[in-house]
């Protein structure tokens, strides 16, 4: 995989934004090989990686955008699915959150079921119900109208997000979506919704627009040129090139 930290580059410098983006950490979760890593690459670079390796502890990947005439930045963390990867970092992961992510595979319903997993890590952290959650059905072109068996359905995934207060989502990080028929001819026809990984993008950000109390780029939390964990409270990236660090 190229750098962990990728910039949306048709964006705008990045030094003009770090002075003025409020800034919001998205912790993206999900089991292992739901497409956690493909899906925030191609949400913040764009494309589809042709080759992945599970994730260990975590990555990063930025996004900025514009909404309504303010720039935010999206700070994407790809946390690692595998248990064996993360189980000494999760505290820090929870640290500062402002959205959620929580990612399934729609032709692995073991990767749904799984969720009810992510939803008790998130408490045991102490998520707030006021911060902002996203279910995100991936892999949708992976879809076979006949093979709806083993498949997880868009009606199980709704109540979901309807029980835990989720905006839900299915799209797929590799192709954009095509409106996708359910039923026979003569039957009735259902349309999967089904959503480009911009869409997802927006939704998030938007919601995020409103939150009251975002990092800003000057914050410890955020000030990086790299990216590893910092034990000190309150922030969540640190390195050598941190200045927050150098300062004390
Ligand atoms: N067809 C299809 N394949 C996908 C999609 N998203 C991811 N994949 C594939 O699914 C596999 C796992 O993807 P990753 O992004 O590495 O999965 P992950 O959730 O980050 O896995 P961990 O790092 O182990 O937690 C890879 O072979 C991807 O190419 C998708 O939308 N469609």
């Amino acid at each position: 995989m190229e750098s962990s930290l990728e910039f949306s580059s048709s964006l705008g410098s990045v030094s003009s934004l770090l002075s003025r983006c409020r800034t919001f950490k998205v912790l993206v979760i999900g089991d292992s090989g739901v497409g956690k890593t493909c899906l925030t690459h191609r949400l913040c670079a764009g494309d589809f990686p042709r080759r992945t390796e599970a994730t260990i502890g975590v990555d990063f990947r930025e996004r900025a955008l514009d909404i309504d005439g303010e720039k935010i930045k999206l700070q994407l963390w790809d946390t690692a699915g595998q248990e064996r990867f993360r189980k000494s970092m999760v505290q820090h992961y929870y640290r500062n959150v402002h959205a959620v992510l929580f990612v399934y595979d729609v032709t692995c319903p073991a990767s749904f079921n799984g969720l009810t997993a992510w939803v008790e890590e998130c408490r045991q952290n102490s998520l707030g119900h006021e911060i902002p959650r996203f279910l995100i059905g991936n892999k949708s072109d992976l879809r076979d109208a006949s093979r709806t068996d083993c498949q997880v359905s868009q009606e199980l995934a709704m109540n979901l997000a309807k029980a835990h207060g989720m905006v839900f989502f299915e799209t797929s990080a590799k192709n954009s979506p095509k409106k996708h028929i359910n039923g026979r001819r003569g039957e009735r026809e259902d349309l999967f919704q089904q959503s480009k990984v911009e869409d997802i993008v927006t939704a998030v950000g938007t919601t995020l627009k409103r939150h009251k109390t975002p990092l800003t780029a000057y914050s410890p939390a955020y000030n990086y040129k790299g990216a590893c964990f910092c034990v000190r409270e309150g922030c969540a990236l640190h390195n050598e090139h941190c200045t927050a660090r150098e300062g004390s």
